[in-house]
């Protein structure tokens, strides 16, 4: 295994130690009883390590699945449902029960809680993803803490995480965290599903790309979660590739994770900080299109800090409008970058081809920029 930006488990554990803004993710599985309803115990103690670390200056942003688990006994269903419309209907009773519950808990510790529910495409369109960003940095400024959950209620199966996993990676990624925290029902990442006789427990990944495919890692095992252990994985890829440390581990040893003591599997940074700015473009944007360009301008963008002239674009796919994030494919059709386009996608067809020289004099000066500008591009 090849080491990341930060290989040295010591000086990742202290980067977590001092971390101060923290985003914690709490899945279904340790909040729940073993009949699946919320378990208000598990609740209140997690409450007190959060809130323990709150009083003593951390900016912490908690990410919370739990709805269903609070919405379906109140219901009258014995379990879980299954169908979408009906997960959705308990999700909406149950988050409001599960944000009362945070609400109380957090106010023995004087502490205030704000609720936002968010979908998928509030992280893939620019603008959503800007405001969400300002919310919740104000309600840091505001010494609140956000309690994120996905708006299930009203997501479309079509795009919805599913998982709470990707989504607090990519709420780490809005708030610029300094650390994400992953509490489960098992104390580490293993080898395999811990239920196996020969899972070996791993208390440090340098590089979470290389161990991504080490890592037998199958769906849930408590059948209370969603995404087992593959989606933390991702959500560990994303947060190490945006720079931050990570730390997997169960929910009841929320206090020395957060404090970065040697509790569950650390995941080194594999690459320094991103601006958000980057990153979103990276990990949350969803091209509808895309430009399809030729050797040179391949050459030119893996060189580093090239944009995209009009002179090297081949042929434009699909529709999109100026501002909204492009593929940028190599001639046989592999991904070579994501951006944003400067341009629609009628305007870039007339400009294919041409260099700066001629787009001014064919089409005017307001052409005569880049299809995608280098601080708005990002290599895949
Ligand atoms: N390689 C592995 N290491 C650790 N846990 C694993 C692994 N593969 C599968 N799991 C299972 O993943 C489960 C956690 O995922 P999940 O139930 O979705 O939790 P959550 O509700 O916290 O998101 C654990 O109960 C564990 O049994
Ligand atoms: N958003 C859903 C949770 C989805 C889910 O189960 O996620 P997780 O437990 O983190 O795998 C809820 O609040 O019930």
């Amino acid at each position: 295994m090849t080491g990341g930006e930060g290989s040295d488990e010591a000086a990742v554990r202290s980067r977590v130690a001092q971390a101060r803004t923290m985003v914690v993710k709490v899945g279904s599985s340790s909040l729940t009883d073993p009949h699946g309803h919320l378990d208000l115990g598990r609740l209140r103690s997690l409450v007190g390590a959060l809130a323990s670390a709150a009083l003593d200056g951390a900016r912490l942003v908690l990410v919370t699945s739990g709805a269903i688990a609070a919405g379906f006994g109140t219901l009258g269903f014995d379990q879980r449902p299954g169908d979408v419309a009906t997960q959705q209907a308990t999700a909406s009773v149950g988050q409001g029960l599960l944000m009362a519950q945070y609400e109380t808990a957090f106010a023995r510790y004087g502490l205030s809680v704000g609720q936002i529910l968010i979908t998928a495409r509030d992280t893939t369109h620019a603008v959503q993803y800007r405001n969400a960003r300002r919310t919740l940095c104000r309600l840091l400024d505001l010494g609140v803490t956000p309690i994120v959950n996905e708006n299930d209620a009203l997501a479309s199966n079509e795009i919805r995480f599913g998982d709470n996993d990707h989504l607090s990676a990519l709420i780490a990624n809005i708030v610029s965290a300094d650390a994400l925290v992953l509490l489960t029902d098992v104390d580490a990442l293993y080898t395999e599903p811990p239920s196996r006789p020969g899972a070996r427990r791993i208390g440090f990944v340098p590089d979470v790309a290389a161990i991504m495919d080490q890592v037998d890692a199958q769906g849930s095992v408590s059948g209370l979660g969603t995404g087992g252990m593959s989606t933390k994985l991702e959500a560990a890829r994303i947060a190490a590739a945006s720079g931050m440390p990570v730390v997997l581990t169960r929910a009841d040893l929320a206090g020395p994770a957060l404090a970065g003591d040697r509790v569950g599997t650390l995941f080194a940074p594999i690459r320094p900080r991103g601006s958000s700015h980057r990153l979103w473009i990276k990990f949350a944007s969803r091209p509808r299109g895309g430009y399809l360009v030729d050797q040179g301008a391949v050459k030119a963008l893996r060189g580093g800090r090239a944009s995209l002239l009009a002179a090297g674009a081949r042929s434009v796919q699909g529709e999109f409008s100026a501002g909204d994030p492009v593929w940028i494919h190599d001639e046989s059709g592999h991904q070579v970058a994501k951006g944003l386009s400067g341009y629609d996608s009628e305007e870039a067809q007339d400009m294919l081809g041409l260099n700066t020289k001629e787009l001014r004099r064919r089409l005017g000066a307001h052409y005569a920029h880049p299809l995608v500008h280098r601080d708005s591009l990002v290599l895949v």
